[in-house]
């Protein structure tokens, strides 16, 4: 039997850090939304009791660093799964671009394998699961647009933004979150994005409030650290997009356009500048 799993990218539309706990961890408010940019996953069920992964890809990892894999790994201990499995990663994001890549895959792996061995895991013990493996897995599993808050485990749903463009730009560095979190210091904010204004705004289905109300404050760090992230924000703002903003840790900087004759200007200009550049819609 084979399980076919998509595993869509997301992009937060606002992320807010309160402060650093004392579990090393930041205590943050994002709200986060899927795009139509996915890998696909194939997930074949192995009479031997072994986990493999492969991928078209050259660049992930395919032991036990993973996310996938550890996926795997969780639910066969956690449900006592004495069969093996293969999964295979048609990787279609990039990788540590702040577009939560490997935390999708873990998700698409927990929601496919719950499928394949019939096991009905209570919809709690999903998100613990997810947890356990990264802060962005339990936003993968539900996907939608949600609120996170916690270390980003915590969700709750929202509605989703109106149906419009995203034109994703990766620029060619690798950007480790946890070095992005170890550099950030909260008292330099001068202004914090608002996450009951961003909220409104998606009530409202209101494409421009939408746009006013994008903020990261992760930006302080990775802007300044990778001054071609900060380009790249400008070329895609005098291209034209509507509202402009860095996803997650980064380096990803996407635009939300509302008009498709305005689409192709902003993906061809920014080709000139990076290489990984992607136009899709939000996943409504
Ligand atoms: C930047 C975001 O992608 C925004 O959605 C997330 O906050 C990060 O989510 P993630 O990549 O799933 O993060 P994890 O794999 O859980 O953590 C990676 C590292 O980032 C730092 N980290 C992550 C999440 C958080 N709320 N506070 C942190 O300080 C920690 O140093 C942690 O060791
Ligand atoms: N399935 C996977 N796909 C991609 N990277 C993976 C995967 N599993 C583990 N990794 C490792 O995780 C690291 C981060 O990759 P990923 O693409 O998940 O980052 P990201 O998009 O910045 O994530 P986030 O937005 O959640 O911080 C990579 O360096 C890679 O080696």
């Amino acid at each position: 039997m084979k399980i076919y799993e998509k595993a869509p990218a997301k992009i937060n539309l606002m992320l807010d850090v309160l402060h650093k706990r004392p579990d090393g961890y930041h205590e943050v408010e994002m709200i986060m939304t899927m795009v139509d940019l996915a890998d696909r996953l194939t997930i074949t069920e192995l009479s031997r009791d072994t986990i493999q992964i492969s991928s078209q890809a050259g660049y992930i990892p395919l032991d036990e660093k993973n996310l996938a894999f550890q996926a795997a790994q969780k639910i066969k201990a956690k449900y006592n799964i004495k069969h093996g499995v293969h999964i295979h990663i048609d990787k279609q994001i990039p990788v540590a671009a702040g577009l939560a890549g490997g935390s999708s895959d873990a998700a698409a792996a927990l929601r496919g394998l719950n499928r394949l061995w019939n096991l009905q895991i209570p919809h709690n013990d999903m998100m613990e699961l997810g947890a356990s493996i990264g802060s962005d897995v339990p936003f993968c599993i539900t996907g939608g647009t949600a609120l996170a808050t916690g270390r980003g485990e915590l969700l709750t749903p929202l509605t989703s933004p109106p149906d419009c463009w995203v034109v994703l730009a990766k620029p060619p560095i690798n950007v480790s979150t946890a070095d992005v979190y170890g550099r950030f210091r909260a008292d330099k904010i001068a202004k914090h994005p608002s996450a009951i204004e961003m909220q409104k705004a998606l009530e409202h289905k209101s494409f421009d409030e939408i746009c006013h109300q994008l903020g990261n404050v992760l930006e302080d760090v990775t802007l300044t650290h990778y001054p071609q992230v900060q380009q790249l924000k400008q070329a895609m703002i005098q291209l034209g997009a509507d509202g402009v903003l860095m996803s997650g840790s980064g380096p990803t900087v996407f635009g939300l356009i509302s008009k498709e004759s305005k689409v192709a200007r902003v993906y061809n200009g920014l080709r000139g500048f990076c290489k990984e550049v992607y136009a899709v819609r939000i996943l409504t």
